[in-house]
């Protein structure tokens, strides 16, 4: 882990079930290749992550069996390891190539900036020249215009110690957000193409399917299907992201499917049991076990399912990339404090609006205080933030240049339409939040409107709360240690057993045995597509009451602007489009929260 990395802490562990073929599995790591710091659950880091594997691959050996390494992309954005150099990812190449990764695909967030787009086809899919797989992506060269498959279409190997003969694709959800240097194929389209149709006739004892993909998502059922058909017996397994949760489906019996979170929080484990070496196998239709196990990332974790402890544990290979993670987040200059948080501010852990939730805070004090434009200061406007712009909680404490990346990453900008008659304007909050309902948003060519939220929401629709869940005090307020795992064995809730730590505490369609640490609970509350403030609107008179505007200016983040327009043409506003759209302020909407932080919150914590 980091220098500086909350100590981790223990908790009571389920094993790990090793079967003929293993794997880990990582996804949406989003830059958090330092492990969270400020966390004492997660606070291994990719170092780490090498030694790990190094010790499970010597395992896989001497036991005759095999373990590959999948990742299913979003290794960008959202933390300062890569967010905060110039130009982005400065570091993070580099150590990500570190860890041997046996297949990994393409996530959405390597697609949304065009120079992304060009430093994944120029760096990590040479670094992975045998293992990246673009099933459904293809990418146009900036000099010729040419067009080309960002990487090959699909990848047949044999694995080291059965010579197992595996046949893998990587896809990619069928994301319409990219720039223009990248074109992904709808998996539909993609299915039918004769290339696909070709590799799932090859002769494969298991088909792998990596992708930045939900494991309840339309595409992986389409790909689960076609494979499916022409192959009756085969086992295919399936490694999921995009949706941030854990998830395991079995989509028939030889089949499976596991999703592995979010942030370099889990380390995912998928084995598979059973006669799959076709030609050894008496019968084709014999018996498969598949289980799946929810790594937390937390060295204690490590070291108990690897049998060593912090001095047999790591690797040469390892300690020198944690040293390289290290050098790289002294050189940005990560722990640069630039306030201190008073309190803790939840996404989801708290209700919004409440007065730990970071949605209230941005709503109350942020915006009101950012969204102003000098030549419209004194016109009253509606400032809409889509929830799904924030990424993660503030904790108590220091607010540093990375929690700046980990709240905030993108680059989005605050737009703004002038003098919007009122009634028309105070409508678009409430169609965007009930979207589904009122717009039909995907016959206008208008992304689904839950994409406006936290990835979370795609698969969590309702809130999930737990009397014993223990993030907030009986007062309501936010606990205040200042970080958001409590040590095991630091208290107990009577004076007897110590309590859990809190983290995970996942129910897929397997069962609640999936997370390998046991913990508390976590409560999880549902957050609207978008939220509001209002700013510079008349003061209340003396019965505390008065009258809107007749017009406002409409702010809103960039992202968003489809739906806006969407959702003013249902409101009354059908004349708007993107014609009458300007910049509201400069800089981006984390260089505004960052300026208010300074200006808002003392350096000294
Ligand atoms: N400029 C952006 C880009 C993305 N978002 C939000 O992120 C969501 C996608 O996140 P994944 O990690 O699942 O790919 C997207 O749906 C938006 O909510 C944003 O707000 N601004």
């Amino acid at each position: 882990s980091q220098p500086g990395a909350a100590t981790p802490v223990a908790a009571p562990m389920r094993d790990l079930v090793w079967g003929k073929l293993n794997v880990l599995h990582t996804t949406d790591t989003h830059g958090w290749h330092g492990g969270h710091l400020q966390e004492s659950q997660y606070s291994a880091d990719w170092g780490d992550y090498v030694s790990f594997a190094e010790h499970l691959r010597r395992t896989a050996d001497e036991q005759g069996v095999d373990l590959l390494l999948v990742d299913t992309g979003d290794r960008v954005e959202g933390n300062g390891l890569y967010d905060a150099s110039s130009p982005k990812g400065q570091y993070y190449y580099d150590i990500y190539r570190e860890q041997h990764i046996d297949i990994l695909s393409t996530g959405n967030h390597e697609l949304y900036q065009a120079s992304t787009a060009d430093e994944e086809h120029r760096q990590t899919v040479p670094n992975f020249r045998d293992n990246y797989v673009a099933s459904n992506l293809d990418y146009i060269d900036p000099k010729t215009g040419e067009r080309s498959p960002m990487a090959q279409r699909y990848r047949k190997f044999q694995t080291k110690n059965q010579k197992l003969d595996i046949v893998a694709f990587g896809f990619l959800f069928d994301f319409t957000g990219n720039a223009n240097n990248t074109v992904v194929q709808p998996v539909k389209e993609t299915i039918q193409e004769e290339w696909f149709q070709g590799a799932i006739r090859e002769q494969a004892d298991i088909f792998v399917v990596v992708g930045h993909v939900g494991v309840r998502m339309q595409e992986y059922k389409d790909i689960f299907n076609a494979i499916r058909k022409q192959n009756w017996f085969t086992p295919i397994i399936f490694f999921g992201g995009h949706v941030h949760v854990r998830d395991a489906i079995a989509y028939d019996s030889r089949s499976f499917a596991i999703a592995s979170g979010r942030y370099f929080e889990t380390i995912g484990w998928m084995s598979v049991n059973g006669d799959l070496k076709k030609s050894k196998a008496p019968s084709v239709e014999a018996a498969l076990s598949f289980n799946r196990r929810y790594i937390d990332n937390n060295l204690l974790g490590l070291y108990y399912h690897t049998g060593l402890n912090d001095s047999t544990f790591p690797t040469e290979h390892g300690r020198n990339v944690s040293t390289a993670i290290a050098k790289a987040r002294k050189e940005l200059d990560l722990d640069h404090n630039f306030g201190c948080a008073p309190r803790d501010y939840w996404m989801t852990r708290t209700p919004y609006p409440h007065d730990s939730s970071i949605y209230t805070w941005l709503e109350k004090e942020v915006l009101p205080e950012v969204a102003v434009s000098p030549s419209r200061k004194d016109i009253p406007r509606l400032v809409i933030l889509n929830t799904g712009a924030i990424r993660f909680d503030i904790f108590k404490g220091a607010f540093t240049r990375d929690t700046t990346y980990i709240v905030s990453p993108f680059l989005s900008v605050l737009k703004y339409i002038p003098d919007v008659p009122y009634d028309v304007a105070s409508k678009v909050i409430v169609l965007l939040n009930n979207a589904g309902q009122i717009m039909n948003v995907a016959s206008d060519g208008v992304p689904d409107a839950r994409f406006m939220a936290i990835p979370e929401q795609l698969a969590i629709h309702e809130s999930i709360t737990y009397p014993d869940a223990a993030s907030l005090h009986s007062d309501g307020k936010a606990d205040s240690d200042g970080q958001q795992q409590k040590p095991l064995g630091t208290g107990s809730k009577d004076g007897g057993e110590p309590s859990l730590v809190e983290g995970y505490t996942t129910e897929d369609d397997i069962g609640t045995d999936g997370d390998d640490a046991v913990h508390s609970n976590i409560n999880f509350y549902v957050v609207p597509n978008c939220i509001q403030a209002e700013v510079g609107f008349p003061a209340s008179d003396e019965e505390g009451g008065s009258s809107p505007p007749d017009t406002v200016d409409l702010v809103f983040f960039d992202f968003i602007q489809p739906w806006v327009l969407l959702a003013l043409k249902f409101s009354g506003g059908e004349d708007y489009s993107a014609k009458d759209i300007q910049q509201y302020v400069e800089g981006t909407f984390t260089e505004l929260m960052v300026g208010w932080i300074k200006e808002n919150w003392p350096k000294d914590c």
